[in-house]
């Protein structure tokens, strides 16, 4: 296979400029001088492709020579971010990009914003693993990403009237060069039916599946390219369409719409991601999603990665499959199916297998977060798969009846099976009890799934659980979405902090080097007036000069607390409005909310639609001289944190605690330089630990006092009338101020504080006005500040995602980089 050196022709401007010409010409189709900004856009991501094209040949056929051990990573979710710039610098390309394109009179910054970044995702999930698989790629390590085309990602966020409105993520209408289809490697998935036991050749008793629909899958596999490495990857997502895609007959009959319902009936299974990070709608096309790109990874991995005549009883050696959540358990009973039902394996064979292929993280703490799906459902749908896990969760309940004899309340308390309120499957306990590992996604997190989670299958089976604490690639966080830090950094300690994060530690001493601090800081501000520049582009927001850049970026939802930071700005504002603050002597801030509500969580919209009441009323108020101004950019994204993360002074993690699993902007924020404010709650614990005390705001309860608080009965309403700033900044709320004088208009958000409060953001009011009152302190000492923000860059390596890779390869995959 011919492998493009990398110092060959092509590797040139001269070689560059050609490629990408050819591709203008023979792929768009059109001459440069006719070439619209789109086309240019295509042409380039189609010439960088070619670059890593011999790469990722190369890289399949070693792998495949190989027969190594490979991590199958199984999520509903990628939350990719844009390709292009990703792909330039793990190709070195960024240089030859620039100077060929300017040849061409052309600006690689503007075809760069030209790209829509791929949305399948929502938020923490989706980015974690577009994050791990980047590091797997970069680490050398044979990994398959497996998930969903989604013809429509999350959707985009506008804002009218201040309300939002969702629009359909149309991000595959001005073409997709990134991917390669491969309809010849199509799956048939078989939904429905019902099943038959029978005799097999030598008299056992067997069952097969008689499904009575189907559709197809064709793979689009997407490049992972490695850092520098020249090792490249495939993301392998999964589009259903129809097995037969146009019935001729019943269009002659004149059923025109009947001729083509199997197509879109079939379509609809990867048409759209669901929106919701938390609460499962439990909608059968939800369950259809995930046993449709299960069912097609683990066919194609079994028929296309592994010899004809591999023998599955060591398939453990060839794969690790992990499951992202709960969301593709449903590939243990149908790993199940096929040794059983396919192969010809007996139960015990089948699971021995099935038993050291699987590995499951949890990333909520949520109970309602937890997928249970009605048998009813399950058993329509996938009527072969129920019987497998009522027979798995026979065995379960067994070995806890031989564990625990007559403890039948516990064994009724680990079933899988759950009888209230309807029948249905516990997936998160399926998980548990097939995966070889069990992890949490911070140190915090692991434990409160052993202690309050899934205390019984931790005594059961306490070696099962584990930690990984999540972590983030510095390739794009850092090195891409902050060039002049990352020049800093490289010009102060060498490169190598690319592939080797804890190297930052070097710069540990530069904390007091009143230079360095000074290149530090002008990076930082020259982060702040690129975001002024986009945000004026973008939503017509102008951010002055000179502000603390307070953000809080995150999906909008109760236990964030969100209202928590709001309740802040309005009493600021009270305070000046009411003259018990002198304007001048509040810090000059910019607060900077960005945050997607589930379109059907009507509290997390209405506080959005309070968010941007305030903002419009606090950043237009002339008695507050333009010292506290509020910004709500539209459509949070992974390209808008690209721009945002660094430009930021204060990191909003302010979480109750005991209820973020981890967080990984609050990480993303630690790396460029932001100080933190947060809560002791999930991967906030880790940060602390390690810049250090002083250098880092922490405020509220811990996680065993909110227990405590909760057990002995939490009343919001006292906090409300016992602390005079809360209760001014309600009542503003509730006066009408923010809503025209409509005193009804939020109701629903205040009273909900009020009254109930399940998050307790009114219980950690004055605990956090007091340590806003600390960052003020610190910030008005900017040495002080640039000080501890040189500390958080310096001591945050651990939470590198490839640290996080080396603890699921040592702890739990067992897989080698191939060198
Ligand atoms: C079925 C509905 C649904 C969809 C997504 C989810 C995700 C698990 C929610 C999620 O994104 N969790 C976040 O995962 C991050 C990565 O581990 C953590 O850092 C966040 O703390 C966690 O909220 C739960 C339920």
């Amino acid at each position: 296979v011919a492998t493009a050196p990398v110092n060959g022709p092509l590797f040139s401007v001269d070689g560059f400029v050609k490629e990408f010409i050819h591709e203008l010409n023979t792929a768009q189709g059109v001459a440069l001088a006719r070439s619209s900004v789109n086309d240019q856009y295509l042409a380039l991501a189609r010439t960088v492709k070619n670059y890593l094209m011999a790469r990722w040949l190369d890289t399949n056929r070693k792998t495949r020579e190989a027969k190594v051990k490979t991590v199958g990573y199984l999520s509903a979710e990628y939350l990719l971010g844009r390709q292009l710039g990703n792909a330039l610098l793990a190709s070195d390309l960024n240089e030859i990009a620039d100077k060929g394109l300017e040849l061409c009179g052309l600006d690689l910054v503007t075809l760069r914003n030209q790209e829509v970044e791929p949305g399948l995702g929502n938020g923490g999930l989706g980015r974690l693993a577009a994050c791990f698989i980047d590091s797997l790629a970069t680490m050398n390590v044979p990994c398959i990403g497996y998930g969903i085309r989604y013809e429509y990602g999350i959707f985009r966020q506008t804002f009218v009237d201040g309300r939002q409105v969702e629009q359909p993520d149309t991000w595959l209408a001005l073409g997709s060069p990134w991917e390669f289809p491969h309809p010849d490697a199509s799956v048939q998935v078989n939904f429905g039916g019902h099943t038959e036991k029978y005799r097999d050749a030598d008299g056992k008793e067997r069952t097969h599946w008689l499904p009575d629909w189907n559709v197809l899958g064709v793979p689009y596999n997407y490049m992972v390219p490695g850092y520098l490495n020249g090792r490249v990857n495939t993301l392998r997502l999964w589009s259903a369409q129809a097995t037969k895609a146009f019935d001729l007959p019943t269009f002659n009959a004149g059923d025109y719409a009947q001729a083509v319902r199997a197509q879109t009936f079939a379509e609809n299974i990867s048409k759209v991601l669901y929106p919701e990070d938390s609460t499962p709608q439990g909608k059968e096309l939800r369950l259809q999603q995930q046993y449709f790109f299960v069912a097609c990874s683990l066919r194609d991995f079994i028929d296309n990665e592994l010899e004809d005549d591999f023998d599955l009883h060591h398939l453990d050696e060839r794969i690790i499959l992990q499951l992202n959540d709960t969301h593709p358990v449903i590939a243990v009973p149908e790993l199940m199916r096929i040794l059983m039902d396919e192969k010809g394996f007996d139960w015990d064979e089948a699971w021995a297998v099935t038993t050291k292929c699987f590995a499951y993280t949890c990333h909520t703490l949520l109970p309602e977060a937890l997928e249970v799906w009605p048998t009813e459902l399950l058993g329509r749908l996938l009527p072969r798969h129920l019987e497998i896990i009522y027979a798995i969760n026979e065995q379960l309940l067994e070995e806890v009846r031989e564990a625990y004899p007559g403890d039948e309340l516990r064994a009724r308390r680990m079933s899988i099976i759950a009888e209230f309120p309807e029948r249905g499957v516990r997936m998160a306990y399926l998980a548990t009890y097939a995966a070889t590992k069990v992890n949490g996604v911070a140190a915090l997190h692991s434990q409160l799934l052993r202690d309050k989670v899934l205390p019984d299958f931790s005594e059961m089976w306490p070696d099962r659980f584990t930690n990984v604490t999540n972590g983030v690639t510095p390739r794009r966080f850092v090195k891409m979405a902050n060039p002049k830090l990352s020049e800093l950094i490289s010009d102060t300690i060498g490169g190598g902090w690319v592939t080797d994060l804890e190297r930052l530690r070097e710069l540990e001493p530069f904390a007091d080097d009143p230079d360095f601090r000074a290149q530090f800081a002008a990076a930082k501000d020259w982060n702040k007036r690129r975001l002024a520049e986009v945000l004026r582009k973008r939503d017509g927001i102008d951010l002055p000069d000179g502000h603390l850049l307070d953000v809080m970026v995150k999906r909008l939802h109760e236990y964030k607390r969100q209202s928590l930071k709001l309740l802040h700005v309005v009493s600021l504002y009270e305070q000046v409005i009411s003259g018990k603050l002198p304007v001048d002597q509040l810090t000059p801030r910019t607060v900077v909310f960005g945050a997607k509500a589930a379109p059907g969580y009507k509290m997390a919209k209405d506080t959005i639609h309070l968010i941007n009441r305030v903002a419009a009323t606090v950043s237009a108020d002339p008695r507050l001289e333009g010292r506290l101004k509020v910004a709500f950019p539209a459509n949070y994204n992974v390209t808008l944190a690209e721009k945002l993360i660094p430009a930021a002074d204060l990191s909003e993690q302010i979480s109750l605690a005991g209820m973020e699993a981890s967080g990984t902007g609050n990480m993303k924020f630690a790396l460029n330089g932001a100080l933190t404010i947060g809560t002791d709650d999930g991967a906030n614990v880790e940060i602390r630990e390690l810049v250090g005390d002083k250098h880092f705001f922490l405020f509220g309860m811990n996680e065993p006092q909110v227990a405590e608080l909760g057990a002995k009965g939490y009343n919001p309403e006292s906090y409300y009338e016992d602390n005079p700033q809360l209760k001014a900044a309600l009542d503003l709320v509730l006066s009408g101020h923010f809503s025209g004088g409509d005193q009804h208009l939020f109701d629903a958000v205040v009273y909900n504080l009020l009254n109930s409060d399940r998050f307790m953001a009114l219980a950690d009011f004055q605990s956090y006005v007091d340590a806003q009152a600390r960052v003020e302190e610190r910030y008005a000492d900017t040495d002080a500040w640039t000080r501890s923000a040189v500390l958080n860059v310096a001591r945050s390596g651990f939470f590198s995602s490839d640290r996080s890779m080396r603890e699921y390869i040592q702890r739990i995959w067992h897989t080698q980089p191939m060198m």
